[in-house]
């Protein structure tokens, strides 16, 4: 079945000696084998490139795939599997540890068979118990009062001047109608716009606890900002219709964002939450911002602790990144919308004509080219497609929407144009004598000047601390926003283009130019990103703070966060989970966040694993954390190669919500 020229055991070292594996991977095959009495060479490749799959945030190991995603596809061969496709299920079943998946019976052992995928029995629990519930609560279709809803909706959505249809004014519909709704769509499309006047139009019909959870502590804050901002704009709109509305409405509408970790009520050195299938949470509507970055496991945390009758809304942008954990929960939501026939518009509604007749009806606009009655789970999504924070003509937007498309050729159009919030510095211009390479140079030059003003603002208040006129809290609050006007955004970690190099290279520059004094650890103006959560500080995995003085003790430095309440928490340095400098950070890490101007650099010559993570989705998602200015650091080809790269994520979510 399996041939190799050394023990499984051995070759396993080996691989993990060529990066081909992990440590993990490899002690998670030799164990199972061990609890499981086998020494089989092929249970023993199975179980590591399972386990590898898990490393690469897939959910699963597609059987059929074999071939493309173990490490034997070396030269010279060192593993060669001898069985035919039709053969391998029942070669699998034939170990102890993995069973076939059975509706009825639950499985018992370790590994589990789901049609043509490999699970890790946890992890199909995840997956199925997530498509159960968001099955569940995709069916109904809830009561209205039709001619009422009718009037509200057209008074907080009126006519607009964009052509076609008012997709936000349907999605409100879809939210009102349906017991969960997905509401998706890129920066700027409406996202929080739209769920803030869904909100008013629920609660003037209703009282309901509504709850609002971002997967991390800066994605809450900042949903809290937006839903403030959009409550505001609301408040403006609908002034002349005090007539019509009760606007006293408005000011219910919560403003609150915690963490999904937060609300699910962490308890201290375990991995169970206070709140779960037992112990439901007490709310009647939970929406989900940022969902692209929720994985599998927290999605699964959150869903099973949702009351049964209440109403879910996840709001998010299909197109970012996937989470860095296993799953790519909301691409698989969203996977049945994908319409491979169309570049220009590669996403379609469906709705079942009852529902496309419902909200016709309600919204007042024609949705019968939307009609596919192959599922109902169509009902529940809606996909907001103008954005309205870029300018149609302008840069960042446009190159946003190429990069989505792969339209290599309109990526390469759009640089051409040279439009001002765009720019491009090019590796491979190195200096004769030095050896330096000018981009980078260039590059690490205009990062001193876009972090000048916030460290500025720290010396000015060194010096109002001397003379006793220290600000407090607002002041820090004003640093950490200017830090946060800028950002250095790499695609990986290692090396001088990476996370860490840039950060050490940052430092040194703004030490020589007397900016910061980087020679102690815990300097004046170090920015810092946690990279594990510590609850009982309150400090999560992506948050980040600055070192500045206490304002009680000035003489004493404490690290600064801005919680998601908009209050400053003060930690000492030696207390910090672990963290690192955050001059620059992963694009994945950035998620959630954005910034007035951004700059991605990514590796002149990527590493094998390097090249694996330059996708489309990385460099969309680095694009659209930039409000006014995106630069890139990078060759041609490196760029080209990721725009050409769509991520994929093993998984069977997809096939179980759409089929
Ligand atoms: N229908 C509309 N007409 C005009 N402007 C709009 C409309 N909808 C939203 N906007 C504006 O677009 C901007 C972005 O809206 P909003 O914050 O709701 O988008 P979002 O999708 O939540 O964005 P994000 O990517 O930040 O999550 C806001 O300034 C808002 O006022």
């Amino acid at each position: 079945m399996i041939h190799t020229n050394k023990p499984m055991p051995e070759l396993l070292k080996y691989w993990e000696q060529q990066g081909q594996l992990t440590a993990l991977d490899r002690h998670f095959a030799v164990e199972m084998a061990k609890m499981h009495n086998t020494s089989d060479p092929f249970f023993i490749f199975i179980c590591a490139l399972l386990s590898k799959q898990l490393s690469n945030q897939n959910s699963c190991l597609v059987l059929d795939q074999i071939e493309h995603s173990n490490p034997m596809n070396e030269s010279p061969r060192q593993c060669v599997i001898n069985i035919q496709p039709t053969e391998l299920v029942s070669a699998l079943l034939s170990f102890t540890a993995i069973s076939q998946f059975n509706k009825e019976t639950k499985a018992q052992t370790p590994l589990v068979i789901d049609g043509n995928r490999l699970y890790l029995q946890r992890y199909h629990q995840f997956e199925t118990q997530v498509s159960d519930v968001l099955t569940r609560l995709s069916r109904p279709t809830l009561e209205v009062k039709k001619e009422k809803l009718k009037q509200q909706l057209s008074l907080v959505f009126p006519p607009n001047n964009l052509e076609g249809i008012d997709w936000q004014k349907i999605a409100a519909a879809t939210a009102i109608t349906k017991q969960l709704a997905v509401i998706t769509g890129g920066p700027g499309t409406g996202k929080t716009t739209t769920v803030t006047k869904l909100l008013l139009l629920l609660l003037l019909n209703q009282k309901l606890t509504i709850r609002l959870v971002a997967p991390t502590g800066k994605a809450a804050a900042r949903l809290s900002e937006s839903i403030k901002a959009s409550k505001i704009r609301l408040a403006k709109q609908l002034s002349f219709e005090a007539d019509n509305i009760d606007l006293s409405v408005i000011k219910e509408i919560p403003e609150e964002a915690s963490t999904a970790h937060r609300l699910l009520g962490v308890i201290p050195d375990s991995h169970r939450f206070r709140f779960n299938k037992d112990n439901p949470l007490r709310l009647d509507l939970l929406i989900v911002d940022e969902a692209s970055m929720v994985d599998l496991p927290m999605m699964h945390k959150l869903l099973t602790a949702l009351p049964e009758h209440a109403r879910l809304i996840l709001l998010g942008d299909q197109d970012q990144l996937a989470s860095v954990e296993a799953g790519a929960v909301l691409a698989d939501i969203c996977a049945g919308l994908q319409d491979p026939t169309s570049k220009e518009q590669p996403w379609r509604m469906r709705y079942s004509a009852q529902q496309a007749h419902l909200l016709s009806e309600l919204t007042e606009t024609q949705l019968t080219g939307f009609i596919d009655d192959k599922t109902p789970f169509g009902d529940s999504l809606c996909m907001l497609q103008h954005s309205h924070r870029f300018k149609g003509d302008a840069g960042i937007g446009l190159l946003a929407t190429a990069v989505n498309q792969s339209d290599l050729s309109k990526v390469l159009g759009v640089w051409q144009q040279n439009y001002d919030e765009l720019a491009w510095l090019g590796h491979g211009i190195i200096s004769a004598n030095k050896q330096e390479n000018i981009g980078l140079v260039t590059l690490i030059n205009q990062s001193v000047e876009y972090y000048r003003p916030y460290l500025q603002l720290i010396q000015q208040l060194k010096v109002a601390y001397t003379v006793g006129m220290g600000e407090g809290d607002e002041a820090a609050i004003g640093i950490i926003d200017k830090f946060n006007d800028y950002r250095l955004l790499c695609s990986s970690r290692a090396g001088d283009y990476g996370v860490e190099g840039i950060n050490q290279q940052m430092a040194d520059i703004l030490t020589k130019r007397k900016l910061i004094d980087a020679k102690q650890e815990f300097y004046l103006g170090r920015p810092i990103i946690i990279k594990s959560n510590d609850y009982n500080l309150g400090l999560f995995n992506g948050d980040i703070g600055i070192i500045l003085q206490d304002s009680a003790q000035p003489k004493r430095l404490m690290v600064h966060f801005i919680k998601a309440d908009g209050s400053v928490l003060k930690v000492l340095p030696a207390r910090l989970p672990k963290h690192e400098t955050c001059f620059a950070m992963t694009v994945h890490k950035s998620q959630g966040s954005e910034f007035e101007r951004v700059a991605l650099v990514l590796q002149p010559k990527p590493s094998q694993a390097q090249w694996q993570l330059l996708t489309k989705e990385l460099v969309y998602t680095a694009i659209t954390r930039a409000k006014s200015h995106f630069s890139c650091l990078g060759s041609r080809q490196v760029f080209e190669h990721a725009v050409e790269h769509a991520t994929k994520r093993a998984s069977g979510l997809g096939e179980k919500l759409w089929n």
